[in-house]
């Protein structure tokens, strides 16, 4: 049951994606409410309280600009910040398919840096950008749903210049997401405290039968 007591959870976010597919203003869409056009280069970490199907919770949101380097092994900074991530929001530009092809790779370098094993869902959300950009489309939406089924991650189109609402519904699915793959690494620890008190009762029996 979700609750007023139920204490804040926190999570770490980062946003990737080549340069200028929109990182920078769908960050500061979700922040602000606002579109502001030019952005600049700056590395930045973002705190945001919001609450998720009444649940608090504290978003920390790396967003930095794209550099060359980021997926190459010696990219220390690149798997610095994958490391510190609790979930990925990778985006790209529907009018830029080399931004899109970007994101395959993005996913594979997330999953060898990160230990994912057991995890039923990744705690990833792809976004496909600019879509107030349709006529100069060069990624089909069909194209992002397919990536997204294939890795089992989320998948959203949308267009931070122009919409608040859907930009908002990218960070809350990653938020349930998070919550997700959090139960899913209690899950086994939970199952193996019942198998081991089970077999302390029967332990138990065994003693004192004899
Ligand atoms: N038409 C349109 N333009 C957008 C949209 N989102 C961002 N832009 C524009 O695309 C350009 C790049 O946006 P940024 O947010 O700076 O992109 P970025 O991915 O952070 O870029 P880097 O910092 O270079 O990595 C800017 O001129 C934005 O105004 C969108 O949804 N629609």
């Amino acid at each position: 049951m979700t609750g007023l007591n139920s204490p804040r959870m926190e999570a770490n976010i980062v946003v990737l994606g080549t340069d200028n597919v929109g990182k920078s203003a769908l960050t500061v869409r979700f922040l602000t409410r606002r579109f502001i056009g030019e952005y600049g280069d700056i590395e930045s970490i973002y705190s945001h309280n919001i609450s998720v199907d009444g649940r608090e919770q504290t978003l920390n949101i790396w967003d930095s600009p794209y550099s060359q380097q980021d997926l190459s092994s010696e990219s220390i900074t690149y798997e610095k910040r994958v490391q510190w991530a609790d979930g990925f929001v990778l985006v790209y530009s529907i009018c830029d398919r080399a931004s899109f092809n970007n994101v395959g790779k993005l996913l594979q370098s997330i999953k060898a840096t990160k230990d994912y094993a057991g995890l039923e869902k990744l705690p990833v959300v792809i976004v496909g950008n600019k879509r107030d950009l349709h006529h100069r489309r060069t990624v089909l939406s069909e194209d992002g749903r397919l990536l997204a089924l294939s890795a089992d991650c989320q998948f959203y189109e949308v267009s931070a210049a122009e919409n608040y609402h859907s930009v908002l519904m990218v960070f809350h699915g990653l938020v349930n997401r998070i919550r997700e793959s959090r139960s899913a690494v209690k899950k086994p620890a939970g199952i193996k405290g019942i198998v081991k008190s089970m077999s302390a009762v029967f332990a138990r029996r065994r003693t004192d039968s004899l």
